[in-house]
């Protein structure tokens, strides 16, 4: 058992569990938020809102860090500690009080508007992210928007992107085509009616043979892009058609960090059998620990996307501004990596397809 948090954050606030089914995955820690400070939650996300036009506002961007610095002490000091900890693949914030009544209905696809004024959930998934990195966006997708929607869209039930419902949106890590994916995904929920679990697989939970390590450790595979980033505006079409070596495990015995799709991870070399079944391996033990977990009105998920996998379970959509709504960031722990995608501190939007 994984228990990061510290003696000194009362324990009444911070636990360890999941209201996924019993069973060998651990997906969180959590840290529950006490209703005062949940309060000033609401106060610090009132301030932001009223300062700044949007979440989008490269203003607040720039400022929200400082903002960041007068959350309650407890959760910033638990950050720190998830920030810091050996192998926790993914931890959630739980307990801001949302009134379901001051939130506008589920958008039919993502918001091309972002909120006027910001939205307290928006604001503090922007303000906990900053406090493990920086927050980017990308150029292909959600119109180059840093806090995307997650919203299920009538035209892309059946798609494999975060706007599907009608099928399962299988385990990924995201961006896994991309050498500059984010390092967190961060997950807050507005909204989820039908309680729809989001899925999730922890690379410290697998168990591996030493020899499907080491293969995996190697680059016999290719990460195709997946859907969801549209290669339009790219005249590079071949960097989609031809993607470069990659591995699937890094680190000492492919502990560091895993990088795999469900559907979009293949063998670079259809004769290689042993780098297929090595993948195989690793698809069937991902499966067999994969998790669920149901986010509520108030949660926020922080998904380590070295650490962990993660999908959604199907769910029949309404389309009637009712229906589940998450709002998402990506976050780097170092922005400045990330200047070979064309980021900058000021233009946080990356290319999906590097030149090369
Ligand atoms: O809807 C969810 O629970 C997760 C969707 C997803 O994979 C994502 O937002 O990256
Ligand atoms: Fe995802």
């Amino acid at each position: 058992m994984h228990n990061h948090r510290s003696t000194t954050v009362p324990p009444t606030r911070a636990a360890t569990g999941g209201t996924g089914p019993a069973g060998p995955c651990r997906p969180h820690d959590v840290y529950v938020l006490s209703e005062d400070e949940s309060r000033l939650l609401d106060g610090i996300a009132v301030e932001v809102s009223t300062a700044y036009d949007t979440v989008e506002d490269p203003r607040f961007i720039a400022d929200a860090r400082l903002f960041a610095q007068r959350l309650p002490l407890g959760l910033r000091r638990w950050i720190e500690q998830v920030r810091l900890s050996a192998d926790l693949g993914s931890f959630r914030i739980r307990g801001h009080r949302l009134r379901d009544a001051d939130l506008p209905p589920t958008p039919p696809d993502f918001e091309r508007e972002p909120a006027r004024p910001a939205l307290a959930p928006e604001v503090c998934l922007v303000l906990f992210g900053v406090l493990l990195g920086d927050v980017f966006g990308w150029e292909t997708q959600q119109a180059g928007r840093l806090v995307h929607d997650i919203v299920p869209s009538e035209q892309e039930q059946k798609s494999q992107t975060s706007a599907s419902s009608a099928v399962e949106l299988g385990w990924h890590t995201e961006d896994a085509f991309h050498p500059y994916r984010a390092d967190y995904l961060g997950l807050a929920c507005v909204r989820n009616p039908d309680r729809v679990p989001t899925t999730l697989a922890e690379l410290r939970s697998l168990e591996l043979s030493e020899r499907t390590r080491s293969v995996l450790s190697q680059p016999r595979f290719h990460q195709r892009p997946d859907t969801s980033h549209s290669p339009t505006g790219s005249d590079d079409v071949g960097a989609w058609s031809d993607p470069p070596l990659a591995r699937v495990l890094s680190g000492m015995a492919g502990s560091r960090s895993l990088c795999v799709d469900a559907d979009f991870t293949v063998v670079a070399d259809d004769e290689d059998m042993e780098a297929e079944a090595a993948l195989e391996e690793l698809k069937r033990e991902i499966e067999s620990r994969l998790g669920d977990l149901v986010l509520e009105p108030g949660d926020y998920l922080f998904l380590d996307n070295q650490r962990c996998v993660h999908g959604r379970r199907p769910f029949r959509a309404r389309f009637d501004g009712t229906d589940r709504w998450l709002k998402r960031v990506s976050v780097t722990r170092d922005l400045r990596r990330m200047a070979e995608a064309g980021v900058t501190a000021t233009k946080r939007t990356a290319r999906a397809v590097l030149a090369s």
